[in-house]
């Protein structure tokens, strides 16, 4: 697993328990996820088809400073399979895992292309 964003768990991305707000974590996996796609298969124009059972394990707080992870689990023909761990800096403990999020690449026209990528590039 690539740990290649932090982030710092601000005012503004709390619900009213004071937790993160889970809406905002999956705007950052999404995100995350996107970019991973996008520098592997080398196109910007992809996008979210799929997104699988999400598991909250544990919250994170205000001040908290958490890492977002994303590995690759296959690529298809025209998709590429992702799965994401997040946890937090300091203690390790796991926030949410994501087995499998699934990006489409997609040609100028927005159909899904192939993209010939078997290999993970580490950039
Ligand atoms: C000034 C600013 C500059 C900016 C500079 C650039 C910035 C760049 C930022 C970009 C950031 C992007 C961020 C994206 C994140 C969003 O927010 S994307 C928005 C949300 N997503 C969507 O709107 C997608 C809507 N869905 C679709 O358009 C169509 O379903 C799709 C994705 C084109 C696929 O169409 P389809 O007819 O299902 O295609 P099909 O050929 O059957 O399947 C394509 C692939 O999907 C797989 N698939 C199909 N259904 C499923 C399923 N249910 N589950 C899993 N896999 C499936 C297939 O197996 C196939 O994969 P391969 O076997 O070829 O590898």
């Amino acid at each position: 697993m690539i740990y290649q964003t932090r982030k710092w768990v601000k005012p503004e991305d709390l619900n009213a328990n004071g937790t993160l707000f889970g809406g905002k974590l999956l705007s950052w996996i999404d995100e995350e996820a996107a970019l991973f796609a996008i520098i592997q298969l080398k196109n910007n124009k992809i996008v979210t088809k799929f997104m699988s059972e999400i598991n909250f394990m544990s919250s994170a707080r205000q001040g908290d400073i958490i890492e977002i992870g994303i590995d690759l689990v296959k690529f298809g023909r025209t998709s590429i399979i992702m799965k994401c761990e997040v946890r937090n800096v300091m203690t390790k403990d796991v926030i949410i895992t994501v087995d499998a999020i699934t990006m489409v690449n997609l040609d100028s026209f927005g159909r899904p292309a192939s993209h010939g990528k078997t290999e993970v590039e580490i950039i």
